[in-house]
């Protein structure tokens, strides 16, 4: 399974694994055209409670694919009148983020590659495509691509790695620390 969002005229140095595992879409996953349920309502990302954060619309694709849009806001400024790079790598790690869920299991970033192609000015809307390319064992390879009206003008493109975890282990020291740490500390005494 190899589905690339096309753009190969990027110069990526990004392999995804031949001897790939089968992976298939979650019976319980958003289906085709239905918001992606957010992992965290506070993630810096998509979480609609992060005052500060990106307030990224996702939405399931067909397959494994993702679509997902945000306002390039003033405060996201860069280069005078651009984006932020690093802001855009937290957009495409949180794009590319939301394909794992789309087979299941939780997920974080252990590899964010992005390559910028055009200035993104302030004031436009970014609009992301992602895709699950495969799994190999616990690792997720995706990839992501953004325009600003055009889709046959991608204006980054972005690939990453994701790896399978438990979730209750993984943030079990850290919930905490959470803006949420009363709801999540209860979820985790749940059995
Ligand atoms: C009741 C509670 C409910 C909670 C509900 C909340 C649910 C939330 C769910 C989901 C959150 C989604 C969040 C999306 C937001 C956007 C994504 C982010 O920003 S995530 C933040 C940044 N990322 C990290 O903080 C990871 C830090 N890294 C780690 O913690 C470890 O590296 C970890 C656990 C991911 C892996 O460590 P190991 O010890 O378990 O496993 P090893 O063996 O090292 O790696 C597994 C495989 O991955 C490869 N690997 C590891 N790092 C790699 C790398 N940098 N590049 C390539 N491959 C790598 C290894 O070579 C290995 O591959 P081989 O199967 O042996 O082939």
């Amino acid at each position: 399974m190899l589905m690339r969002l096309g753009y190969r005229d990027v110069k990526s140095a990004f392999v995804v694994p031949t001897d790939l595992d089968p992976i298939e879409r979650h019976p319980k996953a958003a289906k085709p055209g239905e918001p992606m349920r957010m992992h965290n309502r506070t993630c810096y990302g998509c979480g609609e409670d992060s005052p500060q954060g990106l307030h990224l619309d996702m939405y399931a694709g067909e397959d494994f694919t993702i679509t997902a849009s945000m306002q390039v806001e003033a405060r996201f400024e860069g280069g005078p009148g651009v984006i932020h790079g690093g802001v855009l790598s937290t957009a495409f790690d949180d794009v590319m983020g939301m394909a794992p869920l789309l087979i299941g299991p939780s997920a974080v970033t252990v590899h964010l590659e992005v390559d910028y192609l055009r200035p993104i000015p302030i004031g436009s809307t970014l609009h992301f495509r992602a895709a699950l390319l495969g799994r190999q064992r616990r690792k997720l390879y995706t990839e992501g691509v953004a325009h600003i009206g055009d889709p046959d003008a991608p204006v980054a493109m972005g690939h990453a790695i994701f790896v399978m975890i438990n979730p209750r282990e993984h943030f079990a020291e850290h919930v905490k620390n959470s803006q949420l740490a009363d709801e999540y500390t209860q979820r985790m005494s749940r059995p």
